[in-house]
Order: structure tokens, then sequence, then C-alpha cells
């Protein structure tokens, strides 16, 4: 079965996938195989310097990602532009771990931008993590050392709320303890499970 993961940023997607993962799921992380493909020395960063100057490398020959973000997250024209670069390399990347997984495997993709892809109704199912707005940007002022400002930033650069819940099978609700989303994770697991053998 091929899952869809998603959720605002901050709602918890990581947390839920690294409990799937434990629970034996495979999972295809877009995040991170969105820093992959733009590592130091990569064709994608050298396009990447391309559209933005030399000025977003740190002394290290990295992308700067705050510096990045403070670009992206105030100018959408020029987040459209980073997408552009960074989407199909991406996109090429999750074909790729796809074909590597076998028949059996429940395979979950962590899709950030799932609902503004318009590809939710390529998966089985569709898991959104969900919480409101203020506790997204408490837990970013909180663990990332943002700012209020760039977390409502980031916000208003995805869907809404209501735009993601209408895509869901199934809706986490993150709202309260670790413990809390262990148990549903593992309840949403065993239903997928079960819709898989049926
Ligand atoms: C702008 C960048 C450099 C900022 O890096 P940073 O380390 O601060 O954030 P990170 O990549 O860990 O993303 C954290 C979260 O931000 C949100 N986010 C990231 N990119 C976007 C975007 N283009 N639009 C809306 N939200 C986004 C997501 O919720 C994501 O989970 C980076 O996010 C990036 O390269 N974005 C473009 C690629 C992209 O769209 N990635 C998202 C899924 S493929
Ligand atoms: N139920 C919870 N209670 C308190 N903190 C939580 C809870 N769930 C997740 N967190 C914390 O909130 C932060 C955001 O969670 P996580 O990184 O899993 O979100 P994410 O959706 O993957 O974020 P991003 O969109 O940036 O990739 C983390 O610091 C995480 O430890």
């Amino acid at each position: 079965m091929r899952i869809g993961l998603t959720g605002g940023v901050a709602s918890g997607k990581s947390t839920v996938s690294g409990i799937l993962r434990e629970l034996g799921a495979v999972v295809i992380d877009a995040d991170l195989l969105a820093r992959e493909v733009v590592e130091k020395g990569s064709p994608g960063l050298e396009r990447v310097v391309e559209a933005f100057g030399p000025e977003i490398l740190t002394v290290d020959g990295e992308m700067d990602r705050a510096k990045v973000g403070a670009i992206v997250f105030a100018d959408e024209p020029q987040r459209r532009v980073l997408e552009s670069i960074v989407h199909p390399l991406v996109f090429e990347r999750i074909v790729a771990l796809e074909e590597a997984a076998t028949e059996d495997d429940l395979v979950v993709h962590d899709i950030p931008l799932l609902a503004e892809s318009g590809r939710a109704a390529t998966f089985d199912a569709v898991i959104v993590v969900d919480v409101p707005p203020e506790v997204q940007v408490e837990r970013m002022v909180r663990d990332r050392g943002w700012t209020r400002e760039e977390a409502e930033a980031r916000i208003a650069a995805q869907a809404g709320r209501e735009d993601r819940l209408a895509i869901a099978t199934y809706v986490i609700d993150n709202t309260g303890t670790l413990d809390d989303l262990r148990q549903r994770v593992t309840e949403v697991a065993e239903e997928l499970r079960s819709r898989a053998e049926s």
C-alpha cells in the first residue's frame, strides 16, 4: 500500500513517520530528499546558485538554509523559482525509492505539500496530521528558535487547514501528548494493515 502523510509545518509529520517506521513501514521523506538534491557540490545546488546568487552559500559551500528560507517565505515568486528547481529532482528520487520497495511494504510518503500538489488521489490512503495554527506557531518558536513572524510566514506559504483535511482518509489529531499520538498512530497503522489484507 502507498500511503500519503501530510500536515502543516511543525504539525508532527516527522514524529508520526518515526512511529510508523518503528511499526515496520518504509518511509520516504520528501523534506530529506529536498535536502539531498541541493547537497554541497550537487547540480541542484548549482542551479539554486544560478537563480539566487552565490550569496546564498555558506563559507563551506553549503546552501545557507536560513538565508534561503528568509528569501522564499517573504516572496512567493521566489519560492516558486526554488520549487521549480527542487521539486522535479525530489520527484525523480521518490520514483527510484518506490521502485526499490517490495509489494508487501507499507510505503509511507511524508510530503509536506501533498494538498498543494494535487496528487492526493494517487495514494491508497492519506493521513493528515492536524493541529491548529496556534499550536504550530508555539512548537516552531519553542523547538526551532524561530520568531513568531517566521513561523507565521511559513504557515502562510502552505494550504489552509481545511484544504488539507479535505484530502484526509485518516486524521491524526496531534494536540495531545506524545503518548496519545503514539496510540492513535498505532490504531491507524492497524487499520491500514487490515485494509491491505482485505
Ligand atoms: C526554503 C528551505 C531552504 C528552508 O529550509 P529549512 O531547513 O528552514 O526547512 P526544511 O526544509 O526543514 O522544511 C521544514 C518545513 O517547512 C515547510 N516548507 C518547506 N518548503 C516549503 C515550501 N516550498 N512551501 C511551503 N512550505 C514549505 C514544510 O512544512 C517543511 O516540512 C527549504 O525548506 C527548501 O528548500 N524548500 C523548497 C523545497 C520544498 O518545497 N520542500 C518541501 C517539500 S518537498
Ligand atoms: N504531541 C506533541 N506534543 C508536544 N510536542 C510535539 C508533539 N508532537 C510533535 N512535537 C514536537 O513538535 C515539533 C514539530 O514536530 P515534527 O518535527 O514531527 O513536525 P513536522 O510536521 O515534521 O515539521 P516540519 O513541517 O518542519 O517537517 C518537534 O519539535 C516535535 O518534537
